[in-house]
Protein backbone atom coordinates (compact mmCIF):
# COMPACT_ATOMS: atom_id res chain seq x y z
CA UNK A 1 0.00 0.00 0.00
CA UNK A 2 1.41 2.97 -1.04
CA UNK A 3 1.59 5.82 1.98
CA UNK A 4 -1.19 8.40 2.16
CA UNK A 5 -1.05 12.13 0.04
CA UNK A 6 0.24 14.65 2.31
CA UNK A 7 -2.70 16.71 3.09
CA UNK A 8 -2.93 20.70 2.80
CA UNK A 9 -1.84 22.26 6.32
CA UNK A 10 0.90 23.90 8.06
CA UNK A 11 1.97 20.89 10.32
CA UNK A 12 4.68 18.11 9.90
CA UNK A 13 4.16 16.25 6.72
CA UNK A 14 1.60 18.95 6.11
CA UNK A 15 1.53 21.12 2.33
CA UNK A 16 0.90 24.23 2.81
CA UNK A 17 -0.14 26.37 -0.68
CA UNK A 18 2.29 29.12 -0.55
CA UNK A 19 0.66 32.35 -1.90
CA UNK A 20 1.77 33.66 -4.85
CA UNK A 21 2.02 37.45 -5.39
CA UNK A 22 -1.29 38.96 -7.04
CA UNK A 23 0.26 42.62 -6.89
CA UNK A 24 2.73 45.42 -6.11
CA UNK A 25 2.70 45.00 -2.12
CA UNK A 26 2.16 48.09 0.18
CA UNK A 27 2.52 46.43 3.73
CA UNK A 28 3.59 47.34 7.27
CA UNK A 29 5.26 44.21 8.78
CA UNK A 30 5.45 44.10 12.79
CA UNK A 31 8.54 41.95 13.28
CA UNK A 32 8.48 40.07 16.30
CA UNK A 33 11.89 40.10 19.11
CA UNK A 34 15.38 38.95 17.98
CA UNK A 35 16.16 35.02 19.36
CA UNK A 36 19.55 36.20 19.45
CA UNK A 37 18.49 38.76 21.64
CA UNK A 38 16.21 37.10 23.61
CA UNK A 39 18.37 34.66 24.55
CA UNK A 40 21.00 36.35 25.50
CA UNK A 41 19.55 38.60 27.71
CA UNK A 42 18.07 35.30 29.34
CA UNK A 43 20.83 33.78 29.93
CA UNK A 44 22.34 37.28 31.50
CA UNK A 45 19.46 37.39 33.49
CA UNK A 46 19.93 34.07 34.97
CA UNK A 47 23.32 35.30 36.34
CA UNK A 48 22.48 38.91 37.12
CA UNK A 49 22.58 40.18 40.51
CA UNK A 50 19.07 41.31 40.73
CA UNK A 51 15.83 40.76 38.93
CA UNK A 52 15.50 41.81 35.25
CA UNK A 53 12.74 43.46 33.29
CA UNK A 54 12.68 42.73 29.42
CA UNK A 55 9.80 43.83 27.33
CA UNK A 56 9.68 42.64 23.15
CA UNK A 57 11.16 39.26 24.26
CA UNK A 58 10.38 36.94 21.38
CA UNK A 59 7.93 34.06 22.07
CA UNK A 60 8.71 31.16 19.90
CA UNK A 61 10.02 27.79 19.98
CA UNK A 62 13.98 28.43 20.95
CA UNK A 63 12.95 30.97 23.40
CA UNK A 64 10.57 28.76 25.47
CA UNK A 65 13.34 26.06 25.42
CA UNK A 66 15.56 28.55 26.64
CA UNK A 67 12.92 29.70 28.79
CA UNK A 68 12.48 25.71 30.48
CA UNK A 69 15.94 25.13 30.28
CA UNK A 70 16.40 27.87 33.05
CA UNK A 71 13.58 27.18 34.89
CA UNK A 72 14.63 24.19 35.55
CA UNK A 73 18.03 25.26 36.89
CA UNK A 74 16.50 27.41 39.44
CA UNK A 75 15.70 30.66 37.47
CA UNK A 76 12.56 32.37 38.01
CA UNK A 77 10.73 33.49 34.70
CA UNK A 78 7.30 34.93 34.41
CA UNK A 79 6.16 36.07 31.24
CA UNK A 80 2.48 36.10 31.36
CA UNK A 81 2.56 39.54 30.25
CA UNK A 82 4.32 41.34 27.53
CA UNK A 83 6.93 42.54 30.34
CA UNK A 84 8.60 39.32 31.80
CA UNK A 85 10.21 39.49 34.77
CA UNK A 86 13.54 37.19 35.68
CA UNK A 87 14.78 36.17 38.89
CA UNK A 88 18.35 34.82 39.44
CA UNK A 89 18.90 32.01 41.63
CA UNK A 90 21.21 30.06 42.64
CA UNK A 91 21.95 27.56 39.44
CA UNK A 92 20.95 23.88 40.18
CA UNK A 93 21.78 20.48 38.54
CA UNK A 94 20.15 17.31 38.68
CA UNK A 95 17.99 18.43 35.77
CA UNK A 96 17.83 17.13 32.37
CA UNK A 97 17.44 19.86 29.27
CA UNK A 98 15.73 19.32 26.10
CA UNK A 99 17.89 22.08 23.46
CA UNK A 100 15.26 21.32 20.39
CA UNK A 101 16.93 22.15 17.35
CA UNK A 102 18.13 25.27 19.30
CA UNK A 103 21.91 26.42 18.32
CA UNK A 104 21.35 29.06 21.62
CA UNK A 105 20.52 26.53 23.90
CA UNK A 106 22.57 23.85 23.13
CA UNK A 107 25.77 26.22 23.01
CA UNK A 108 24.86 28.65 26.01
CA UNK A 109 22.89 26.20 28.44
CA UNK A 110 25.98 24.15 29.05
CA UNK A 111 28.85 26.91 30.16
CA UNK A 112 25.97 27.84 32.60
CA UNK A 113 26.64 24.06 34.39
CA UNK A 114 30.37 25.66 35.60
CA UNK A 115 28.25 27.76 38.07
CA UNK A 116 25.95 24.85 38.97
CA UNK A 117 25.67 22.22 41.92
CA UNK A 118 25.06 19.00 40.39
CA UNK A 119 25.15 17.20 36.47
CA UNK A 120 23.09 18.31 33.95
CA UNK A 121 21.77 16.14 30.79
CA UNK A 122 21.15 17.52 27.36
CA UNK A 123 19.37 16.40 24.56
CA UNK A 124 17.57 17.59 21.74
CA UNK A 125 15.79 16.77 18.23
CA UNK A 126 17.13 13.98 15.56
CA UNK A 127 18.30 16.75 13.67
CA UNK A 128 20.18 18.54 16.81
CA UNK A 129 22.25 15.29 17.10
CA UNK A 130 24.28 15.93 14.18
CA UNK A 131 24.86 19.61 15.27
CA UNK A 132 28.42 20.39 16.01
CA UNK A 133 29.34 20.74 19.63
CA UNK A 134 32.61 19.20 20.20
CA UNK A 135 34.73 21.98 20.38
CA UNK A 136 32.52 23.74 23.06
CA UNK A 137 32.49 20.45 25.20
CA UNK A 138 36.67 20.34 24.79
CA UNK A 139 36.27 23.84 26.43
CA UNK A 140 34.46 22.84 29.03
CA UNK A 141 36.37 19.97 29.94
CA UNK A 142 39.60 22.21 29.55
CA UNK A 143 37.71 24.12 31.98
CA UNK A 144 37.39 21.28 34.60
CA UNK A 145 33.76 20.13 34.20
CA UNK A 146 33.78 15.92 33.48
CA UNK A 147 31.49 15.94 29.64
CA UNK A 148 30.26 12.46 28.90
CA UNK A 149 29.38 12.51 25.24
CA UNK A 150 30.32 8.72 24.23
CA UNK A 151 33.01 10.59 22.38
CA UNK A 152 30.71 11.68 19.63
CA UNK A 153 31.25 15.39 20.21
CA UNK A 154 27.33 16.22 19.58
CA UNK A 155 24.01 15.69 21.89
CA UNK A 156 23.53 14.25 23.93
CA UNK A 157 26.00 15.05 26.74
CA UNK A 158 26.12 15.39 30.58
CA UNK A 159 27.79 18.03 32.05
CA UNK A 160 28.99 17.75 35.63
CA UNK A 161 30.67 20.68 37.44
CA UNK A 162 34.18 21.50 38.07
CA UNK A 163 35.30 22.12 41.62
CA UNK A 164 37.55 24.96 40.14
CA UNK A 165 37.66 26.65 36.93
CA UNK A 166 40.92 28.03 35.51
CA UNK A 167 40.88 31.34 34.02
CA UNK A 168 41.37 31.02 30.11
CA UNK A 169 40.39 28.95 27.64
CA UNK A 170 41.39 27.78 24.15
CA UNK A 171 38.31 26.92 21.46
CA UNK A 172 37.58 26.06 17.98
CA UNK A 173 34.86 28.03 17.13
CA UNK A 174 35.32 28.00 13.15
CA UNK A 175 32.03 25.42 12.75
CA UNK A 176 29.93 28.16 14.95
CA UNK A 177 30.51 31.75 17.03
CA UNK A 178 28.16 30.21 19.35
CA UNK A 179 31.11 28.29 20.79
CA UNK A 180 33.03 31.50 21.89
CA UNK A 181 29.33 33.50 22.52
CA UNK A 182 28.23 30.59 25.19
CA UNK A 183 31.95 31.14 27.31
CA UNK A 184 31.78 34.26 27.04
CA UNK A 185 28.17 34.98 28.63
CA UNK A 186 29.07 32.41 31.91
CA UNK A 187 32.72 34.46 32.18
CA UNK A 188 32.19 37.44 34.58
CA UNK A 189 30.63 34.92 37.19
CA UNK A 190 33.39 32.08 37.41
CA UNK A 191 35.51 33.28 39.62
CA UNK A 192 38.29 34.55 38.15
CA UNK A 193 36.45 35.91 35.00
CA UNK A 194 37.66 33.77 31.67
CA UNK A 195 39.86 34.94 28.80
CA UNK A 196 38.47 33.13 25.59
CA UNK A 197 40.84 32.40 22.74
CA UNK A 198 39.61 31.54 19.40
CA UNK A 199 42.07 29.16 17.65
CA UNK A 200 40.43 27.86 14.20
CA UNK A 201 41.52 28.95 10.80
CA UNK A 202 38.54 30.80 10.38
CA UNK A 203 35.55 32.49 12.54
CA UNK A 204 31.98 33.01 11.56
CA UNK A 205 29.24 34.93 12.04
CA UNK A 206 31.49 38.03 13.96
CA UNK A 207 28.24 40.26 14.20
CA UNK A 208 27.02 37.61 17.03
CA UNK A 209 29.76 37.39 19.38
CA UNK A 210 30.28 41.52 19.10
CA UNK A 211 26.44 41.12 20.18
CA UNK A 212 27.34 39.23 23.68
CA UNK A 213 30.51 41.41 23.99
CA UNK A 214 28.10 44.81 23.43
CA UNK A 215 25.37 42.83 25.83
CA UNK A 216 27.93 41.92 28.25
CA UNK A 217 28.91 45.47 28.28
CA UNK A 218 25.42 47.20 28.70
CA UNK A 219 25.30 44.22 31.69
CA UNK A 220 28.54 46.77 33.41
CA UNK A 221 30.61 43.96 32.60
CA UNK A 222 34.20 44.51 31.85
CA UNK A 223 35.10 42.63 28.55
CA UNK A 224 38.07 43.41 26.40
CA UNK A 225 39.60 42.60 23.05
CA UNK A 226 43.12 42.59 23.00
CA UNK A 227 43.33 40.78 19.30
CA UNK A 228 40.48 39.61 17.04
CA UNK A 229 40.94 36.07 18.55
CA UNK A 230 40.91 37.18 22.30
CA UNK A 231 38.01 38.10 24.46
CA UNK A 232 39.52 38.87 27.89
CA UNK A 233 36.13 38.88 30.52
CA UNK A 234 36.60 40.39 34.32
CA UNK A 235 35.73 38.84 36.95
CA UNK A 236 32.37 41.10 38.55
CA UNK A 237 28.31 41.85 38.48
CA UNK A 238 26.15 41.35 35.89
CA UNK A 239 23.46 44.24 35.75
CA UNK A 240 20.94 44.09 33.51
CA UNK A 241 18.02 45.69 34.91
CA UNK A 242 15.45 46.86 32.40
CA UNK A 243 15.86 45.74 29.20
CA UNK A 244 14.24 45.78 25.58
CA UNK A 245 14.73 43.59 22.58
CA UNK A 246 15.18 44.38 18.84
CA UNK A 247 12.59 43.17 16.11
CA UNK A 248 14.04 40.08 14.65
CA UNK A 249 16.26 41.58 11.50
CA UNK A 250 16.68 38.36 10.18
CA UNK A 251 13.33 37.27 10.11
CA UNK A 252 12.59 40.85 8.78
CA UNK A 253 14.30 39.54 5.56
CA UNK A 254 11.70 37.38 4.09
CA UNK A 255 9.48 40.30 4.07
CA UNK A 256 11.80 42.53 2.90
CA UNK A 257 12.72 40.11 -0.20
CA UNK A 258 9.64 39.78 -0.77
CA UNK A 259 9.08 43.59 -2.29
CA UNK A 260 12.11 42.49 -4.41
CA UNK A 261 9.96 39.46 -6.13
CA UNK A 262 6.81 41.16 -6.22
CA UNK A 263 7.34 44.80 -6.07
CA UNK A 264 5.69 47.98 -4.39
CA UNK A 265 6.69 48.67 -0.51
CA UNK A 266 7.57 46.95 2.69
CA UNK A 267 7.87 48.82 6.21
CA UNK A 268 9.42 47.23 8.97
CA UNK A 269 8.94 49.30 12.04
CA UNK A 270 10.95 49.52 15.26
CA UNK A 271 14.46 49.19 13.18
CA UNK A 272 17.45 50.09 15.16
CA UNK A 273 18.98 53.26 14.65
CA UNK A 274 22.78 51.09 15.37
CA UNK A 275 22.74 47.37 15.90
CA UNK A 276 25.16 44.01 15.93
CA UNK A 277 22.82 42.05 14.47
CA UNK A 278 23.31 40.84 10.94
CA UNK A 279 20.42 41.49 9.65
CA UNK A 280 21.18 44.99 9.59
CA UNK A 281 23.24 44.01 6.02
CA UNK A 282 20.07 43.71 4.62
CA UNK A 283 19.66 47.40 3.19
CA UNK A 284 22.92 47.15 1.48
CA UNK A 285 22.35 43.72 -0.07
CA UNK A 286 18.78 44.49 -1.24
CA UNK A 287 19.79 47.44 -2.55
CA UNK A 288 22.64 46.17 -5.02
CA UNK A 289 19.86 43.44 -5.73
CA UNK A 290 17.32 45.89 -7.30
CA UNK A 291 15.27 47.74 -4.38
CA UNK A 292 15.67 50.67 -2.45
CA UNK A 293 15.81 50.65 1.19
CA UNK A 294 15.56 54.13 3.75
CA UNK A 295 15.28 54.15 7.20
CA UNK A 296 13.47 57.17 8.50
CA UNK A 297 12.90 57.39 12.22
CA UNK A 298 12.69 53.77 13.28
CA UNK A 299 10.99 52.49 10.08
CA UNK A 300 12.65 51.03 7.41
CA UNK A 301 10.99 50.85 3.80
CA UNK A 302 12.20 48.62 1.18
CA UNK A 303 10.65 49.81 -2.56
CA UNK A 304 11.37 47.80 -5.46
CA UNK A 305 9.83 47.70 -9.57
CA UNK A 306 8.77 43.90 -9.39
CA UNK A 307 9.72 41.34 -11.08
CA UNK A 308 13.45 42.84 -11.37
CA UNK A 309 16.17 40.74 -9.46
CA UNK A 310 20.32 41.14 -9.87
CA UNK A 311 22.57 38.54 -9.27
CA UNK A 312 24.68 39.06 -6.87
CA UNK A 313 28.38 37.85 -5.40
CA UNK A 314 28.81 38.14 -1.76
CA UNK A 315 30.13 36.92 1.49
CA UNK A 316 28.00 36.17 3.80
CA UNK A 317 30.55 34.47 6.38
CA UNK A 318 29.65 37.37 8.87
CA UNK A 319 25.97 36.92 8.37
CA UNK A 320 25.44 33.34 7.69
CA UNK A 321 21.86 33.11 8.94
CA UNK A 322 20.35 35.44 6.47
CA UNK A 323 21.90 33.11 3.02
CA UNK A 324 18.71 31.36 2.64
CA UNK A 325 16.64 34.66 2.27
CA UNK A 326 19.21 35.89 0.23
CA UNK A 327 19.58 32.73 -2.13
CA UNK A 328 15.61 32.13 -2.96
CA UNK A 329 16.42 35.97 -4.01
CA UNK A 330 19.64 34.83 -6.32
CA UNK A 331 17.01 31.81 -7.37
CA UNK A 332 15.02 34.22 -9.06
CA UNK A 333 17.70 36.62 -10.17
CA UNK A 334 18.13 38.24 -14.02
CA UNK A 335 22.10 37.08 -13.23
CA UNK A 336 24.45 34.86 -12.02
CA UNK A 337 25.08 34.91 -8.10
CA UNK A 338 27.82 33.56 -5.98
CA UNK A 339 27.44 33.29 -2.09
CA UNK A 340 30.62 32.26 -0.12
CA UNK A 341 32.00 32.28 3.79
CA UNK A 342 29.27 29.92 4.73
CA UNK A 343 30.89 26.22 4.94
CA UNK A 344 29.05 26.49 8.58
CA UNK A 345 26.04 26.46 7.16
CA UNK A 346 26.72 22.51 6.88
CA UNK A 347 25.90 22.50 10.70
CA UNK A 348 22.92 24.72 10.99
CA UNK A 349 19.32 23.18 11.77
CA UNK A 350 20.18 21.27 8.41
CA UNK A 351 23.08 21.30 5.80
CA UNK A 352 21.60 24.40 3.96
CA UNK A 353 24.36 24.03 1.05
CA UNK A 354 22.68 21.20 0.58
CA UNK A 355 19.22 21.71 1.14
CA UNK A 356 18.92 25.16 -0.77
CA UNK A 357 20.49 23.58 -4.03
CA UNK A 358 18.22 20.27 -3.89
CA UNK A 359 15.42 23.02 -3.27
CA UNK A 360 16.21 25.04 -6.19
CA UNK A 361 16.78 22.37 -8.34
CA UNK A 362 13.48 20.77 -7.46
CA UNK A 363 11.87 23.94 -8.69
CA UNK A 364 13.32 23.79 -12.02
CA UNK A 365 16.32 26.11 -11.09
CA UNK A 366 20.36 25.66 -11.20
CA UNK A 367 22.47 26.38 -8.08
CA UNK A 368 25.51 24.41 -7.00
CA UNK A 369 26.68 23.88 -3.66
CA UNK A 370 30.73 24.21 -2.73
CA UNK A 371 32.53 22.92 0.17
CA UNK A 372 32.37 27.27 1.00
CA UNK A 373 29.64 27.99 -1.57
CA UNK A 374 26.75 28.41 -3.10
CA UNK A 375 26.50 29.11 -7.08
CA UNK A 376 23.26 30.40 -9.04
CA UNK A 377 22.25 30.72 -12.89
CA UNK A 378 19.91 32.71 -11.87
CA UNK A 379 16.20 32.45 -13.30
CA UNK A 380 15.91 30.03 -16.04
CA UNK A 381 14.06 30.99 -19.48
CA UNK A 382 10.80 29.71 -18.49
CA UNK A 383 11.12 30.73 -14.97
CA UNK A 384 10.67 28.24 -12.35
CA UNK A 385 8.57 25.58 -11.93
CA UNK A 386 5.47 24.84 -8.95
CA UNK A 387 6.55 21.77 -6.21
CA UNK A 388 6.18 20.69 -3.24
CA UNK A 389 9.78 22.11 -1.51
CA UNK A 390 11.13 20.33 1.34
CA UNK A 391 11.98 22.31 4.71
CA UNK A 392 14.08 19.86 6.55
CA UNK A 393 12.81 21.60 10.07
CA UNK A 394 14.49 24.46 8.75
CA UNK A 395 12.60 27.41 9.72
CA UNK A 396 14.67 29.42 7.36
CA UNK A 397 13.81 26.77 4.30
CA UNK A 398 10.61 27.43 5.21
CA UNK A 399 10.65 31.29 4.81
CA UNK A 400 13.18 30.35 1.44
CA UNK A 401 10.46 28.37 -0.36
CA UNK A 402 7.76 31.15 0.69
CA UNK A 403 10.02 33.51 -1.31
CA UNK A 404 9.89 31.46 -4.57
CA UNK A 405 6.04 30.86 -4.03
CA UNK A 406 6.16 34.33 -4.46
CA UNK A 407 6.91 34.07 -8.01
CA UNK A 408 5.72 30.49 -8.38
CA UNK A 409 1.50 30.11 -8.55
CA UNK A 410 0.88 26.25 -7.30
CA UNK A 411 4.29 25.76 -5.21
CA UNK A 412 3.82 24.52 -1.83
CA UNK A 413 6.08 24.14 1.00
CA UNK A 414 6.01 21.31 3.21
CA UNK A 415 5.80 22.01 6.99
CA UNK A 416 5.90 25.45 7.09
CA UNK A 417 5.02 25.54 10.88
CA UNK A 418 8.55 24.73 11.39
CA UNK A 419 8.77 28.40 11.51
CA UNK A 420 7.64 28.54 14.82
CA UNK A 421 11.61 28.14 15.93
CA UNK A 422 11.68 31.67 15.72
CA UNK A 423 8.36 33.14 14.20
CA UNK A 424 5.20 31.00 15.06
CA UNK A 425 3.15 33.55 12.82
CA UNK A 426 4.78 33.52 9.90
CA UNK A 427 2.01 31.98 7.89
CA UNK A 428 -0.67 34.16 8.83
CA UNK A 429 2.07 37.49 8.80
CA UNK A 430 2.85 36.31 4.80
CA UNK A 431 -0.58 36.16 4.21
CA UNK A 432 -1.34 39.33 5.50
CA UNK A 433 1.33 41.21 4.21
CA UNK A 434 -0.22 40.00 0.60
CA UNK A 435 -3.78 40.51 1.61
CA UNK A 436 -3.71 36.89 0.54
O1 LIG B 1 24.69 33.68 18.61
C1 LIG B 1 23.64 33.65 17.94
O2 LIG B 1 22.56 34.08 18.39
C2 LIG B 1 23.69 33.09 16.58
C3 LIG B 1 24.90 32.92 15.96
C4 LIG B 1 25.02 32.38 14.60
O3 LIG B 1 25.45 31.03 14.72
P1 LIG B 1 26.67 30.39 13.85
O4 LIG B 1 27.90 31.14 14.18
O5 LIG B 1 26.66 28.97 14.28
O6 LIG B 1 26.29 30.58 12.40
C5 LIG B 1 23.70 32.44 13.85
O7 LIG B 1 23.79 31.75 12.63
C6 LIG B 1 22.58 31.90 14.69
O8 LIG B 1 21.37 31.95 14.00
C7 LIG B 1 22.41 32.75 15.93
C1 LIG C 1 21.46 29.04 12.56
C2 LIG C 1 20.33 29.42 13.16
O1 LIG C 1 19.89 29.07 14.40
P1 LIG C 1 20.56 28.46 15.70
O2 LIG C 1 20.46 29.53 16.75
O3 LIG C 1 19.74 27.27 16.03
O4 LIG C 1 22.00 28.12 15.37
C3 LIG C 1 19.38 30.32 12.45
O5 LIG C 1 18.40 30.77 13.12
O6 LIG C 1 19.54 30.59 11.26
Amino acid sequence: MSAAAPTRGTGPGQLWDAPAAAGRLDATVDVPGSKSLTNRFLVLAALADSPVTLTGGLRSRDSSLMAAALRSMGVGIDDATAQWRITPGPLRGGVHVDCGLAGTVMRFVPPLVLLADAPVTFDGDEGARVRPMGPLLDALRALGATVEDGGRGTLPFTVTPPSEVPASVEVDSSASSQFVTGLLLVAARVPHGLTVRHVGETLPSLPHIDMTCATLRDAGVQVEQPDERTWIVRPGPVLLGDVRVEPDLSNAGPFMAAALVAGGTVRIPGWPRSTTQPGALYPELLERMGATCNLEGDVMTVTAPGGVIHGIEADLGPAGEITPTIAALCALADSPSVLTGIGHLRGHETDRLAAIAAEVDRAGGRCVAGDDSLTFEGLPAGGLQPAALETYHDHRMATFAAILGLAVPGLQVLNVGTTAKTMPDFPDMWKAMLRA
